[in-house]
């Protein structure tokens, strides 16, 4: 947080891009707007430990400091969006409960958020998870106020956006390139990349609900030799993830699935396109 002056004076901003800066507090707040900020982000966790190691206090204590921020900002006219991190899931506590996301998001909301970005903030998400989240949150949060903030660790993102999508929710946080990432989140890859969720909404035009044969390979092998640059099919291990995460019995084992993969990869002598294989061999 140190820099934020620094990156927000050096920047060339455009008039009709949005700068929303973090702000954990009020300190950061008046640094922000001392720096021309026109826009703030405060970013809670719906994870009590995640919350200690991000912000250096308890999920209480941060909506207290996010209550005097958003006051202030109100002062000054300055629209605040708000941050749930650990969304589906917590570096440090495993799974968390859609019910404490829902607990975190109403309260910034009601505090005067304009905008609740969820983040699956290690990405280890699933569709069927980001639904079930969402079904809860969108009890006590309109989905006009909701958005997503999905890391690709698992490879699950781009699914993961399209079910937000299909649930009502129209503004996914993004990064060129997948850059980004937080610095307690252990393993995590970046955010999802802009190319990549923007090529999936200019295809969501074409039909293909239904598919119930997928085509892919072990540790994301194949790919067509006339297909220039294009990656390998979608790797064996990520979509198992994603079926087992929406349910879906596939009776097939995916850590067995991963050690062929590793197998395989390792007498080609080249690295696995599985997102799951990479993130499981990194914890
Ligand atoms: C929040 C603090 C500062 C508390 O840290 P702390 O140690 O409890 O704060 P403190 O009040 O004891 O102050 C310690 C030092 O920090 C300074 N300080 C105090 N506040 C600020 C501030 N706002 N801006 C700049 N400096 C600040 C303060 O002046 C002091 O400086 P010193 O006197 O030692 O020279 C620290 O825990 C921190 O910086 N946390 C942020 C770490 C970080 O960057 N995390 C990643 C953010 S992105 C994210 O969370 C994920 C998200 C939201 O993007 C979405 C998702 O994927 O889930």
């Amino acid at each position: 947080m140190a820099d934020h002056t620094a990156v927000l004076t050096g920047i060339k901003r455009s008039p009709d891009v949005r700068y929303p800066v973090l702000t954990p507090n009020i300190q950061g707040f008046q640094a922000a707007v001392a720096a021309g900020a026109s826009e703030v982000a405060v970013f809670a966790s719906a994870s009590e430990t995640f919350s200690w190691k991000n912000i250096n206090c308890s999920i209480e204590e941060s909506l207290e400091r996010f209550e005097q921020v958003i006051r202030a900002a109100q002062q000054e006219g300055i629209p605040v969006r708000g941050y749930v991190s650990c969304a589906l899931g917590c570096p440090y506590e495993g799974p968390v409960k859609p019910s404490q996301v829902t607990k975190v998001a109403k309260c910034l909301f009601e505090l005067g958020c304009y905008e609740l970005s969820l983040g699956d903030t290690i990405g280890l998400g699933t569709a069927g998870s980001m639904a079930e989240m969402l079904r809860d949150v969108l009890t006590e949060v309109p989905v006009r106020a909701l958005a997503v903030h999905c890391h690709d660790t698992y490879g699950q993102a781009l699914p993961n956006i399209l079910i937000a999508l299909q649930m009502g929710v129209s503004v996914v946080d993004c990064s060129v390139a997948g850059l980004g990432g937080c610095p307690f989140a252990k393993g995590a890859s970046g955010n999802v990349a802009t190319e990549d969720v923007l090529y999936m909404l200019h295809g969501l035009g074409i039909e293909t609900m239904g598919v119930s044969v997928v085509d892919c390979s072990v540790a994301g092998l194949g790919g067509c030799p006339f297909a220039k640059g294009a990656s390998g099919n979608v790797a064996t291990e990520d979509v198992l993830y994603m079926l087992h995460g929406l349910g879906i019995e596939t009776g097939v084992d995916l850590l067995k699935v991963i050690e062929a993969g590793e197998f395989i990869c390792q007498a080609l002598r080249r690295a696995s396109s599985s997102k799951v294989s990479r993130a499981i061999k990194n914890i």
